[in-house]
């Protein structure tokens, strides 16, 4: 078992760099097996579940070279191998192998898929998309059996917005015959850089970053060199820990029109922020005003960083509101602010907290991705030593975070324990 190990109390400064984007690359690697030739993949993030995917791609027969944040994904011998269990079981994004099987095999039967336990997370967008294509689709204990004779582009309207069925319907699509046209379409900028790379390799996609996104499907996709957009969810998670820890530091490598949504919220808190073409400065302060949180799709706040800025909340004088409009259950790491001394309740989709409060060290569990981004922040300023447990969950996610943060000037360690 790993845990990491805070001992708070740190005005984190300095300057740490942004890694490519953890929702691109786990869209860009299975994106990559529509090509039949060689795709060159390049800032990749060194996170879990890129390593997984890569694995699956393997299992598949694909042959993959992973060196330095990039990889060469040749993917002529693949074949549509049955992936009912195992690894596809252990991250969200194996649903994109629904999409990128389909588009190149015609079939596909792959385990549902897992990843942060958010409330229930169902797929039927996705599967009203591969249906609309002319797919069959059945669900045998557990598992998606994908099936089409030929996949024909149609008008397919989400009645839910999502990233995922977003992405999926692109995928299937870009091998379909004639357009799809996807309405109620997602705009989140992997979405884009998705787009981005299937242009690169001869599909015809416009509208992407609008709510109507139309493709012109192509039979022979070729190769190509794609490097992936930065990750605002890691920059967003260093500005709100450099707010929280009276901080003063700059994340370099970043598009600051991605995090507008947060760079409003810190400075409607109280904190500086400075952005300049690709780098953002967040100078923090000791205490700050009351805010209220309200998720929603991009450009909206991001339900991705609801939970390490809930943090913040811990520090301004007053009444603060968070509305998760976005996941059912979001929540599970306020318990375990609670265990730090935050004063917090949740009623359904909000969560209020009442503050200040100052936290003290504790052994605490990380629920999910950003559960455990919340409480590496709130470790930062507890007093004390925290020790996260289920850390794996953090793995998933943000490269070198240790690294990273010591680098800031954080004291922060992982222990390992046999088992
Ligand atoms: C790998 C990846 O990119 N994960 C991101 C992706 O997850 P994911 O793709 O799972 O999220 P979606 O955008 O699909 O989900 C948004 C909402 O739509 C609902 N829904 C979704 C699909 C569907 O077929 N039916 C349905 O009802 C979901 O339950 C949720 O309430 O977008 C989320 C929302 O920005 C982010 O939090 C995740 O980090
Ligand atoms: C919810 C997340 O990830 P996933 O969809 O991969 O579980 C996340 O990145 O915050």
């Amino acid at each position: 078992m790993e845990k990491l190990m805070i001992r708070g109390g740190e005005h984190l400064s300095g300057r740490v760099t942004i890694s490519g984007a953890k929702n691109s690359a786990v869209a860009l690697i299975p994106a990559a097996i529509l090509s039949d030739e060689k795709v060159v993949i390049e800032n990749l993030p060194d996170i879990k579940d890129v390593y997984m995917l890569a694995e699956i791609l393997q299992y598949l027969g694909a042959e993959i070279e992973h060196h330095d944040g990039t990889m060469v994904i040749d993917p002529k011998n693949m074949e549509p191998k049955p992936m009912l269990n195992g690894r596809v079981k252990e991250l969200r994004a194996s649903y994109y192998l629904m999409g990128a099987l389909l588009g190149k095999f015609g079939e596909a039967q792959i385990g549902l898929p897992g990843g942060c336990n958010l409330g229930s997370r169902p797929i039927d967008q996705h599967v009203k998309g591969f249906k609309t294509l002319g797919a069959e689709v059945t669900n045998e204990s557990g598992a998606l059996h994908l099936k089409a004779k030929t996949l024909v582009g149609n008008r397919i309207y989400l009645d839910t917005i999502s990233v995922g069925a977003t992405i999926n319907i692109m995928l299937a699509a870009a091998r379909a015959k004639g357009q799809t046209i996807i309405e109620n379409a997602a705009k989140e900028p992997e979405i884009v850089d998705v787009a981005t790379l299937l242009n690169s390799m001869g599909v015809k996609i416009t509208g992407v970053g609008t709510d109507i996104i139309k493709i012109q499907g192509t039979d022979r996709l070729k190769e190509c060199r794609h490097s992936i957009i930065p990750d605002r969810i890691e920059a967003g998670t260093y500005m709100i820990i450099a707010a929280a820890t009276d901080g003063d530091v700059t994340v370099d490598n970043v598009i600051p029109k991605h995090l507008e949504s947060l760079t409003a919220k810190l400075r409607e808190l109280g904190a500086i922020v400075e952005e300049k073409e690709d780098s953002i400065r967040v100078l923090g302060q000791s205490f700050y005003k009351p805010v209220d949180v309200k998720t929603l799709p991009y450009p909206g706040f991001p339900t991705d960083l609801q939970q390490p800025f809930s943090v913040l909340m811990t520090k301004a004088k007053g009444t603060s509101v968070i509305t998760e409009t976005i996941f059912s259950s979001r929540f599970r790491h306020i318990d375990e602010l609670r265990r730090m001394g935050a004063t917090a309740k949740v009623e359904g989709r909000t969560a209020i907290f009442d503050g200040p409060t100052e936290l003290q060290g504790a052994t605490v569990k990380a629920t999910d991705l950003r559960a455990g981004a919340a409480l590496v922040t709130a470790a930062l300023i507890a007093d004390g030593i925290t020790e996260i447990r289920d850390i794996h969950h953090i793995d998933r996610g943000y490269e070198n975070l240790e690294e990273k943060l010591v680098s800031l000037g954080a004291k922060i360690w992982r222990v390992i324990e046999e088992e």
